[in-house]
């Protein structure tokens, strides 16, 4: 019987599954213009995982849209797929793209060219090998990657993996004498030298560098800023632009001394943002010293420079600062700062949580600028007037989901929405200015959304109770998102508690595939962001360092006991999963309330802060979260070991009755597997039962697509077991 019931709810999570991850996300979008001014063109890049061929899929969409009096749809082309495509930017007229594509040979070595097309046929296609100046142009990874046309559309620029020197064996037999002096000779005994990457994700990224394509004459400049720094500073370039009139570039500048952090989901390493003047190859700083900034933009009359700020250090995600530069008087200006918000919860602007801005993102009034941000459990789109200093939110209330900006341009919005029953769908903006210099938006759904069916969703607020209002941030709500089949069974459903990772992060009214799949299978799936979550307030996320295992726990214990309490839920009937910070979690709720939960899975999981100090791309994080300052040259001491020791899940797995699943990305730098490891030995040694999947190839989000695939079954399968059980 028990086994029957756990191979239908397989069989059944295998079809859910199957249906759910055809649902694409968005990943670009571009507004352009032809020479007929009342056609214009949307053409958006999506991505979807595609199971059979085990990868993701990209593909392009666009839409034609009349604006003669309104946005209407004249057409929509098909889906065409994208093969190798690592970038494709149109350039500032419309006339040109330039695409970067990588190619793979059979065997597996891989080629990137540069290809200039025109409107009618591919003009140019460079071998970047031939060029033998710099390794591989790096991607858009969201910290160095950049593409960018110069107004003149006669130069690229871009960041690309700086040159190494051939190196030789000392056993390698010496060349003639009269062999050709140009070349720099290999180096000797230098093969195995240790290369320090930029972490987790970024393992093939160790010292970007800026690159000038001259298209005319196909050649590239590589821009060293170690020399136009005058320093020996080894530095790593990245988020380049080019300066009105194409003079020069700004660009981010990341130090490599003394070693190199995890950059990934850490937008706060100390960097610093510069200017080069191609003319004079001087370079200057232009930012504050001893911060972190990112996403530099320059308002189309090219008078003002925007970009986000960050103190270094401390946690890891928190509110930003909108700094303007005046590019004649370099003056710096706060736009934005930090936003604290007490017992005011997130009823007012929590601050800006965005890792960037849109690649186009100002009105034509060269002073508002819109972009995506966390607020609370949702991502609104903001407005920011850079003169008034004003901030405002553009969707409007009743519209709760995840809203990402894509374009902005001639005062129409490209954007997507999704939320946790409605897969991303395109919409399309023109903005009104009202009287008091804000705007509103009149959109137009490109796309009939695609909602699926049985699944309702709401966000809750949760004020800290009982033991958990004596500590002294119990003055902050924060919120959970509870996701419900909307089945009209009359039984309870089981209840999934779900915190996420970070900890400074957010879970927010997205779709989600795993929950999406998680509640067509029955399961309701509460997701909490407890204190020290993104998007609610600088004050939350300054609550959690020094106190995570309590405090955190404290808050995810207590939005699930609320919840439970409502009657809607059995309380025999709840499990527990989660990854990485939300693994710990996992651990932590599973040791300290050991008869509450029937099952758990952990992803990941940081399981001894202590243990994970030494092998991990971010020991910054241990320090920080177990609440001691940090900085690059602090070396450990017992009293920090302890602290770590004593904040972390293994202090209580000797309490721990739950049955695990532990799932591990076998080449995971942020958490390391061993973490899991010694968890499940722990969990062994207690005779408690415990199941461990280990994913080869796969990193701290194991994504990959059949990775992904096989985890969301088993997590089903696992809970099937353990629910079934008496
Ligand atoms: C906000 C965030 O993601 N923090 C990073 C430092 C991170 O990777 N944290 C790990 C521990 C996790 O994903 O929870």
């Amino acid at each position: 019987m028990e086994t029957d019931k756990i191979e239908e709810a397989t069989s059944n999570a295998v079809d859910i599954y199957k249906g759910l991850a055809c649902s694409p996300s968005v990943t670009r979008g571009e507004i352009s213009f032809g020479d007929n001014t009342s056609l214009t063109t949307v053409t958006s890049i999506w991505s979807q995982r595609d199971i059979e061929r085990s990868e993701n899929v990209k593909f392009s969409r666009s839409h034609y849209i009349s604006q003669e009096n309104h946005i209407e749809v004249l057409a929509r082309s098909a889906p065409t797929e994208l093969k190798s495509e690592v970038w494709n930017v149109q350039s500032p007229s419309g006339k040109l793209r330039v695409i970067i594509r990588s190619v793979k040979s059979d065997k597996q070595d891989e080629k990137q060219y540069i290809e200039i097309w025109n409107t009618q046929n591919k003009e140019k296609n460079i071998d970047v090998k031939s060029l033998d100046i710099h390794g591989k142009i790096y991607d858009q990874d969201g910290h160095f990657g950049t593409l960018q046309w110069s107004k003149s559309e006669k130069f690229l620029l871009y960041v690309a993996e700086k040159k190494q020197p051939k190196t030789e064996s000392f056993f390698e037999k010496k060349p003639e004498s009269n062999s050709d002096s140009s070349k720099d000779p290999p180096l000797r005994g230098e093969e195995h030298v240790f290369r320090e990457m930029w972490g987790e994700q970024f393992v093939d990224k160790c010292h970007p560098v800026l690159c000038v394509f001259d298209i005319e004459a196909a050649t590239t400049r590589v821009l060293d800023t170690t020399k136009v720094l005058n320093t020996e500073m080894d530095m790593s370039a990245g988020q380049a632009i080019w300066t009105p009139g194409d003079s020069g570039v700004v660009f981010v500048g990341w130090t490599n001394e003394p070693f190199k952090l995890g950059l990934i989901y850490c937008p706060q390493r100390r960097n610093a943002l510069y200017h080069i003047d191609l003319e004079s190859t001087t370079c200057t700083q232009l930012s504050e010293k001893d911060k972190s900034v990112r996403s530099p933009r320059f308002t189309p009359d090219g008078k003002k420079l925007v970009y986000l700020q960050n103190a270094t250090y401390g946690p890891h995600m928190t509110c930003a600062n909108l700094i303007e530069c005046d590019w004649a008087s370099k003056n710096l200006t706060t736009i934005v700062g930090d936003c604290f918000q007490g017992e005011d919860g997130i009823s007012k602007f929590p601050g800006i949580y965005s890792l960037e801005f849109p690649t186009r993102c100002w009105a034509t009034d060269n002073k508002t600028l819109f972009m995506s941000s966390t607020w609370g459990s949702k991502v609104d789109i903001i407005s920011i007037n850079i003169e008034t200093k004003t901030v405002a939110k553009l969707n409007e209330d009743a519209e709760v989901g995840v809203w990402t900006v894509l374009d902005v341009t001639r005062d129409m919005i490209l954007a997507s929405y999704a939320n946790p029953s409605t897969p991303p769908y395109l919409r399309l903006g023109v903005l009104n200015l009202k009287e008091d210099a804000t705007y509103s938006i009149t959109w137009t759904q490109l796309d009939t959304p695609s909602r699926i069916s049985g699944i309702k969703y709401k966000i809750n607020t949760h004020t800290p109770t009982g033991e958990k209002a004596k500590d002294h941030f119990s003055n902050l709500k924060y919120e959970s998102i509870l996701v419900t089949p909307t089945s009209e069974s009359n039984v309870k459903p089981p209840l999934v508690v779900y915190p996420h990772g970070g900890p400074h992060s957010a879970i927010v009214c997205d779709f989600m595939l795993y929950i999406a799949g998680l509640c067509k299978c029955g399961y309701a799936v509460l997701l909490v962001n407890y204190r020290g979550s993104t998007g609610a307030g600088k004050d939350s996320i300054d609550s959690l360092p020094g106190n995570v295992g309590t405090q955190d726990v404290n808050d995810v214990q207590g939005a699930a006991e609320e919840i439970i309490k409502d009657g809607n839920f059995d309380k025999n009937r709840v499990v527990v999963m989660g990854g990485s910070h939300g693994g710990f979690l996992t651990g932590h709720l599973i040791g300290q309330h050991p008869k509450f939960y029937r099952a758990a899975v952990m992803r990941n999981p940081a399981i001894n802060v202590a243990s994970m100090l030494g092998s991990t791309d971010i020991p910054d994080w241990c320090f920080v979260e177990a609440g001691i300052e940090y900085n690059q040259s602090i070396l450990a001491g017992v009293e920090d070991y302890k602290k770590m020791w004593e904040r972390s899940p293994i202090k209580y797995v000797k309490d721990v009755t739950t049955p695990v699943m532990i799932m591990l990305g076998a080449i995971d730098l942020r958490v390391p597997p061993k973490q899991g490891h010694e968890y499940y030995r722990a969990l062994k040694a207690n005779n408690v039962e415990a199941r461990m999947l280990v994913y080869e190839g796969n990193c701290h989000p194991i994504n990959k697509v059949d990775a992904e695939a096989d985890a969301f079954v088993n997590i089903v399968k696992w809970f099937t077991k353990h629910l079934s059980s008496p």
